[in-house]
């Protein structure tokens, strides 16, 4: 499970993240929302152990990411806003790859390849070059490679972005499969992936939590049953 305690961020003068905590447990899905420039990836990233918090900190089951950081990176897999990818690379030895990384061998290895290509749906495009690919199936990869350790915890920077309805409607049913077991967080612009894809999601403005629910409860806070009603009052007007 994830639990975020009390993570504040300054850059310079300015707080993007304060005082932030929640916690998401395995079978939930947790969608994170807020308009540009809320803290949204500066948060993921503290949770990921990629960016240092100034204060507070995450744990990732049970293991705090500030005084363990390599442990508890052990047990999440990311996809970050931007997520890179070795263009020359096929789809298969470039999963192969990522698999070493992550210390797998042999059978392991061969294994986890596997199970994240049929998670995925890679296999038609699985010895094509990277190059190659569409945008769906670019992304399907870079969303491949963070399985490949089967991790608890799954932390997601826009996983839909980009995408055409289809394959937003194919990730979104593949977040919802997936956070049957695991404990998702993942961020995201599209409302409609609160219904869509999550079991809860919180809403931050100005790097506080503003709102916080079920999608049937954060409706029912808009007062008209409606998620855009409610992120346009709870969130300020000028976005970055
Ligand atoms: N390395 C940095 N140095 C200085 N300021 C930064 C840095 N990274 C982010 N910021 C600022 O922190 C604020 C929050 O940025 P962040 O990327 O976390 O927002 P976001 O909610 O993910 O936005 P978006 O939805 O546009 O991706 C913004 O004002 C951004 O300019």
């Amino acid at each position: 499970m994830i639990e975020v305690s009390n993570l504040t961020k300054h850059f310079g003068p300015k707080t993007v993240v304060r005082d932030l905590s929640f916690t998401v447990e395995p079978g939930e899905v947790l969608g994170f929302l807020g308009p540009n420039g809320a803290g949204k990836s500066t948060t993921m990233r503290m949770v990921t152990g990629f960016l240092s918090p100034n204060s507070g900190d995450a744990k990732i089951c049970g293991i705090s990411m500030v005084d363990h950081p390599k442990q508890a990176k052990g047990k999440i897999g990311y996809l970050p806003e931007s997520a890179p990818l070795y263009d020359d690379m096929t789809v298969v030895d470039f999963l192969k790859f990522c698999a070493s990384m992550r210390g797998l061998s042999g059978k392991a290895r061969r294994e986890a390849v596997d199970y994240a290509i049929e998670t995925c749906f890679l296999q038609k495009v699985a010895p094509q070059s990277i190059s190659t690919l569409s945008k769906g199936y670019r992304h399907r990869t870079c969303l491949a490679q963070s399985l490949l350790h089967d991790p608890e915890v799954l932390i997601l920077d826009e996983p839909t972005d980009g995408l055409d309805p289809n394959q937003k409607h194919e990730v979104r049913q593949l977040i919802a499969r997936l956070g049957e077991t695991k404990a998702i967080l993942f961020s995201t612009h599209i409302l409609e992936e609160v219904d869509a894809a999550c079991t809860r999601a919180v809403i931050i403005d100005q790097g506080s939590i503003v709102a916080d629910g079920t999608p049937a409860e954060l409706r029912e806070q808009s007062g008209s049953n409606s998620l855009h009603d409610l992120f346009r009052t709870v969130t300020t007007k000028e976005t970055e």
